[in-house]
C-alpha cells in the first residue's frame, strides 16, 4: 500500500513548491472574502432545524420561573421542625403543577406538592413521598430535610437575559427545545445561502455517452450539489459549460447578483483549456489567491464576481471533493455566521509505514482497520490518485499528512477527518 501510495503523481518534480500557498494561509484567504449574509428571515422554530440563527436570542425571564418541586412529596417549613425523630404535621392541602396561586394557610403543617408544582412563600423544603405516611389528614416524616431538598429554586439554570442560543448557532432539537422551554416560539434566521454550482470541460455529459467520442460523465456537478445539501442552502445547478471564452465570459455575466457563492469545479489549472480564470477577470471578477500547497486540490483559486465569492475547485473528482471539505464548507460556515467553524478533526493510529513527499499538505481517504488504546486505527485506501471517487466510498474520513512530514511509521499517531456516518469500528472489505 506504501509503495502504491508513492507511486501516485509526479506534479510535485515540475512544481515550483514555494509559490504554492500553505493550507492554512489559503483557508485565511478564502474565509477572509466572506462577507457574512445580513438579511435576516423570522421562523416558526419547528421548521428552523439545520437552520442557522442569525442574533443572540436572551431569556426573557429568569428560569425556572418559580420555586418549584423537583419531586411527588410534601412541602414543609424546616423552622416547625423540632427534634430528631419522626414528625407528624397536619396537611393543609395540595398544589399541582400548573395550579393558580392559593392563599396559604399559615397554620402549622405540611402540603401535598407533585413534581413541578409552585412551592409556597416560606415553605423551604419538600420531602419525597417514599420518606413519609399519610393518612389524607396527616402526614408523618420518617426522615428530617434540610433546607432547599427537592425545591428547584427559581433562576438557578438561567439569568433572566442570559444568552441561550447564540447567533451563528446551527440549530438542532436541542435548541429547538430550549428556545419553546423560554417561550420562544419563532427565531430570527439568517437567509437560506444561494448557491451556484458549475461544472466545466468539453468532455463532461450528463446522460449517454457520445458514441467516438472521449466524453466522460459530469461527476462533480452532483456530488458538489449533494455537498451542499440541507436546509441552509437554496442551490442551484449551473450545469456544464464549455471549454470557450466567449461562452465562458457571457455565462459568468449572466449570474451577476444571483449567488453569494459560486463553486466551479475544473478548468482551474494551467493548461490551454483551462480558462476559466481568465474569463473570470474578463466578466469584471477577481482572482485574489491561487494554487495551494494542497494535495489534491492544487490548483484551487478564490475569487469573486460581482459580490458573490467565486470558489474555483480543480476537476479531478477527488480534488473537488477535498478543495470543499476544506474551502468551500469554511466559506458557507462563514457567509451563514459561523466564522469560528473548522472540519472535524481527530486523533487516529496510522496502520501502516506511509511515505510522504514534503511540500503539499495531504488527505488521503482512509478507513478504519481497528481500534487500540481507544483511538481508531486507519488504514489509506486506494492509490493516491485525486481522478478517482472510487477509494472515498470505502473511507471513514480522511487522513491528514502535514506538508513538511515525510511520512508516519505504522503505529503513529496521525491527525484524520472522519466522515460523519463513519462507524465506530469498520468491518475490513
Ligand atoms: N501541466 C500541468 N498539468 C496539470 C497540473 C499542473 O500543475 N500542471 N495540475 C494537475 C492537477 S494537480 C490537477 S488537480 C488537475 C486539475 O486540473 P483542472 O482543474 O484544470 O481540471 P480539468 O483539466 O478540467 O480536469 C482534470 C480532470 O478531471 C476531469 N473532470 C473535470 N471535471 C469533471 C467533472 N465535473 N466530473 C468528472 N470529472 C471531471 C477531467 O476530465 C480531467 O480528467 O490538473 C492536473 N494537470
Ligand atoms: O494532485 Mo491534483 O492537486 O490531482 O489534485
Amino acid at each position: 500500500m506504501a509503495d502504491a501510495l508513492a507511486r501516485s503523481c509526479d506534479c510535485e518534480a515540475v512544481d515550483q513548491l514555494s509559490q504554492l500557498i500553505p493550507v492554512s494561509v489559503a483557508l485565511e484567504i478564502a474565509r477572509g472574502l466572506v462577507r457574512p449574509i445580513a438579511e435576516i428571515e423570522p421562523s416558526d422554530i419547528r421548521n428552523s432545524v439545520g437552520r442557522v440563527n442569525a442574533i443572540d436570542i436572551c431569556a426573557p425571564r429568569a428560569m425556572p420561573f418559580f420555586n418549584n418541586s423537583a419531586m411527588d412529596g410534601f412541602a414543609v417549613r424546616t423552622s416547625q421542625l423540632m427534634g430528631r425523630g419522626p414528625q407528624r404535621l397536619h396537611l393543609l392541602g395540595t398544589i399541582t403543577a400548573g395550579s393558580t396561586n392559593q392563599a396559604i394557610d399559615e397554620r402549622p403543617g405540611a402540603y401535598r406538592i407533585f413534581t413541578g408544582a409552585p412551592v409556597p412563600p416560606d415553605f423551604d423544603a419538600v420531602i419525597m413521598q417514599e420518606h413519609c405516611l399519610s393518612d389524607g389528614r396527616t402526614v408523618t416524616l420518617r426522615t428530617l430535610p434540610a433546607v432547599g431538598d427537592n425545591i428547584r429554586f427559581r433562576g438557578e439554570d438561567i439569568a433572566e437575559g442570559a444568552i441561550i442560543v447564540r447567533a451563528g448557532t446551527l440549530l438542532e432539537a436541542r435548541h429547538i427545545g430550549l428556545l419553546a422551554a423560554n417561550g420562544i416560539y419563532s427565531v430570527p434566521l439568517v437567509r437560506r445561502l444561494r448557491i451556484g454550482i458549475l461544472s466545466t470541460g468539453d468532455e463532461l455529459v450528463r446522460g449517454d455517452l457520445l458514441p467516438g467520442s472521449s466524453s466522460i460523465f459530469d461527476a462533480n456537478g452532483p456530488m458538489l450539489h449533494a455537498l451542499c445539501a440541507g436546509p441552509i442552502f437554496e442551490v442551484t445547478d449551473l450545469g456544464i459549460l464549455p471549454d470557450e471564452m466567449a461562452s465562458l465570459v457571457e455565462f459568468l455575466h449572466s449570474l451577476d447578483g444571483r449567488f453569494d457563492l459560486i463553486i466551479s469545479s475544473g478548468a482551474a489549472s494551467t493548461g490551454g483549456r483551462d480558462m476559466l480564470r481568465e474569463a473570470l477577470i474578463i466578466s469584471g471578477g477577481t482572482i485574489d489567491a491561487y494554487r495551494v500547497a494542497l494535495k489534491p486540490g492544487k490548483p484551487v483559486f478564490f475569487g469573486k464576481l460581482g459580490d458573490a465569492l467565486f470558489t474555483g475547485l480543480p476537476g479531478n473528482p477527488l480534488a473537488a471533493y477535498v478543495g470543499f471539505q476544506l474551502f468551500a464548507a469554511a466559506q458557507i460556515a462563514a457567509l451563514t455566521g459561523r466564522q469560528g467553524a473548522a472540519p472535524f478533526s481527530a486523533s487516529a493510529i496510522c496502520a501502516i509505514n506511509l511515505r510522504h513527499k514534503a511540500g503539499r499538505t495531504e488527505y488521503l481517504p482512509a478507513r478504519i482497520v481497528g481500534m487500540k488504546d481507544q483511538f481508531p486505527v486507519v488504514e489509506p485506501v486506494g492509490h493516491g490518485s485525486s481522478a478517482t471517487l472510487f477509494p472515498l466510498n470505502f473511507a471513514d474520513g480522511l487522513c491528514v499528512i502535514p506538508a513538511e512530514c515525510d511520512g508516519f511509521e505504522e503505529g503513529n499517531i496521525l491527525q484524520w477527518m472522519p466522515f460523519q456516518s463513519a462507524p465506530a469500528f469498520s468491518e475490513t472489505n
